[in-house]
């Protein structure tokens, strides 16, 4: 019998429109080095991932001159969504020798404060599981949906919780639930398509994903900040 790895991929094929960015939102620079390479340091430091594979568009020429000498795997086979954009990366895994039953820790080029203890405890909290998993927070917020720029009726967010990544499902699992899935926003929905029931692990606020304007100077902030010894170190 054999053991089933961890790989890391990461979708980083995104134009990042709504950013208001001068150019794909991974290659802004944040704290010394474009946002994509923070990210994939925090993966380079989780020993229990055999290899990171980037997925990057097909007309990409950003990212050798961004992350000078990556270590990991690069693959331009990016689609039209993120949804397209995994899948892609899913094939190029198994060209590469991933096994249908190898565990894939789906990670966005964008959440740029991944901390490597973070993706550590989720591996020990799904690496048994039959399902798999996903960082996430608990909405603390009070939930308002919206009818015209008015509130239309306020949500009971007692059961809520705001998705992250990485999320991680075995390789066969994940590659079956793209194929049949329609329009999702990430891996987990696709795998609830199924009728699967996704593990939450809980992870921080800070695993934010940058997406708005504002949220560039927020995420230097929190990347400047004073390198921490311990379970919450970056
Ligand atoms: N066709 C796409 C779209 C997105 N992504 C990646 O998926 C992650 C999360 O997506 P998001 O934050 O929405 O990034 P963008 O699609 O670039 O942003 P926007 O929706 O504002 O254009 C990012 O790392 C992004 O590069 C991708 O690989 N392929
Ligand atoms: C995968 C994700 O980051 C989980 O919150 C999110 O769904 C990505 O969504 P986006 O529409 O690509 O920003």
């Amino acid at each position: 019998m054999t053991t089933a790895r961890c790989f890391a991929l990461v979708p980083a094929a995104g134009v990042g429109a709504r950013s208001g960015a001068d150019r794909p939102k991974q290659y802004v620079p944040l704290a010394g080095r474009p946002m994509i390479a923070h990210t994939l340091a925090a993966l380079a430091a989780v020993p229990e991932l055999m290899a990171t594979l980037v997925v990057l568009s097909p007309t990409d020429d950003l990212f050798e001159s961004c992350v000078p000498g990556f270590a990991g795997w690069v693959a331009r086979c990016g689609g039209d969504s993120r949804a397209a954009s995994v899948a892609a990366g899913l094939a190029e895994l198994q060209r590469r020798g991933a096994a249908l039953e190898d565990w894939v820790l789906v990670h966005d080029a964008a959440r740029c404060l991944l901390r490597p203890a973070w993706v550590q405890a989720l591996i020990a909290a799904c690496v048994s599981d039959p399902v798999g998993g996903l960082l996430a927070q608990p909405v603390a917020d009070t939930l308002k949906q919206s009818r015209d720029g008015r509130v239309a009726t306020t949500l009971d967010r007692s059961d809520k919780w705001a998705a992250q990544t990485p999320q991680m499902f075995r390789l066969g699992l994940l590659q079956q639930a793209l194929q049949q899935a329609r329009a999702v926003t990430d891996e987990a929905s696709a795998v609830e398509a199924m009728g699967h029931a996704p593990l939450l692990v809980r992870a921080s606020a800070e695993n934010f994903k940058v997406t708005w304007p504002e949220d560039f100077a927020l995420a230097e902030r929190l990347l400047a900040a004073p390198y921490q010894v311990g379970p919450s170190s970056r």
